[in-house]
């Protein structure tokens, strides 16, 4: 199977690679680095510790096969009870889902910005996720070792093990613009971010006003490391710009920043586990009036998963607002291939908004649940 991605890394972490081996791999660095990749290290950029990578070069690799040590669902099978019905369970046969849990926020903020480098998006802070790849290469942190499993397999994706979220992927970016240009309404709204990687459209629906945000993404890691610090950077960079003037300013910005955190959950794992963690939570769920995801179509295996985290997670009135590449080459998955699954399970209808036809072909898409006629 085919297998292509963009990946980025820094040239003196490539030299520490593994060889090539098998010769499946083959590298290409004349390709242009990703919209996304391309605003890493932009002028901008605030600092957080000493530590700064030298400039990140860009790469792009090309991957033959990946070992498949995914949850495989049949996308092509029709839909089980629990997805007509919302019900849980119909993945514990499964060996190998990534257990879901929540992370909390921990009491000192300083600490999750520690070793960060913070760069500048138009009204949007992030880390800087090369250096964020280097501390965690170098320092063999504790946990996931996906950074390493990703350079060493030079893809941007090993099913199964790491979904991506190291990166922020092109429709992320297509998705911001149509807030903006839709004029999409965040305020009280509960809003999920699933798949979020650096969670920048959860965090755009917090500057929004949404009520509560919650995070999701596959791999723990890329929670800690990258979606909670990016959450934090968001809200306390803010807070210092605004309260210059304010008479006890460092008292008024730590309430207001807590407030903001207080909105917010993140939450690590695969999604049918996820669903479950949050269904079987002490207090009772209510569903999101908006679930925002980009990116998260490009494997067929987790249709279903998917589909039913939709089912069971929006509200009765809810939106689902979805962002994706027209086709992902390699992994097989792709808009045209989500649009049947999703008709022939008719539960939702589902809408394409806006075709971006520029570079890879890519579409916004919005889901809601079919009215009874
Ligand atoms: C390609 S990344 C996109 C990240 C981000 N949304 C963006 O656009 O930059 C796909 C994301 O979907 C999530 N994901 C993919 N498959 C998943 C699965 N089966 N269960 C849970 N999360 C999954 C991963 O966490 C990953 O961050």
């Amino acid at each position: 199977m085919t297998f292509q991605f963009n990946f980025s890394i820094e040239d003196h972490l490539e030299n520490e690679s593994a060889p090539l081996g098998n010769g499946a791999l083959t590298l290409d660095s004349s390709k242009a680095p990703s919209a996304s990749e391309s605003h890493e290290g932009e002028p901008g950029s605030r600092a957080f510790s000493a530590r700064q990578s030298g400039s990140p070069e860009e790469h792009l690799w090309e991957r033959e096969s990946v070992e498949n040590t995914a949850p495989s669902q049949d996308a092509d099978s029709p839909p089980s009870a629990a997805d007509s019905s919302g019900d849980l369970g119909t993945h514990d046969e499964c060996p190998c889902l990534r257990v879901a849990k929540e992370h909390a926020v921990p009491r000192d903020l300083k600490k999750v910005l520690e070793n960060k480098v913070i760069g500048l998006l138009p009204g949007l802070h992030h880390v800087n996720l090369s250096v964020v790849k280097t501390t965690l290469l170098k320092e063999n942190f504790p946990g996931e070792n996906i950074v390493s499993k990703s350079f060493s397999s030079r893809s941007d994706l090993i099913t199964g093990i790491y979904e991506g979220g190291l990166k922020i992927w092109e429709c992320t970016f297509d998705l911001l613009a149509y807030f903006t240009k839709a004029k999409v309404k965040f305020a009280g709204k509960k809003v999920l971010d699933l798949g979020c990687g650096s969670g920048l459209l959860g965090i755009a629906a917090l500057k929004g006003g949404a009520e509560e945000i919650h995070f999701q993404d596959y791999n723990s890691l890329v929670i800690d490391e990258v979606t909670l610090p990016n959450v934090v950077a968001n809200s306390t960079l803010e807070e210092e710009e605004n309260d210059v003037n304010e008479p006890d300013p460092k008292r008024c910005r730590k309430s207001k920043v807590a407030q903001e955190l207080r909105k917010c959950h993140f939450f690590s794992g695969e999604w049918s586990e996820f669903c479950k963690l949050v269904l079987s939570g002490e207090k009772l769920f209510v569903k999101y009036d908006l679930i925002l995801t980009s990116e998260t179509i490009y494997n067929p295996d987790y249709y279903s998963a998917l589909h039913q985290a939709f089912h069971r997670l929006l509200g009765e009135n809810g939106q689902v607002l979805l962002a994706s590449k027209a086709h992902y080459f390699g992994v097989g998955g792709g808009v045209h291939l989500f649009q049947k699954f999703v008709e022939e399970r008719d539960v939702f209808e589902i809408r394409t908004l806006k075709i971006i036809d520029e570079g890879l072909k890519r579409f916004l898409i919005e889901m809601t649940f079919k009215q009874p006629s």
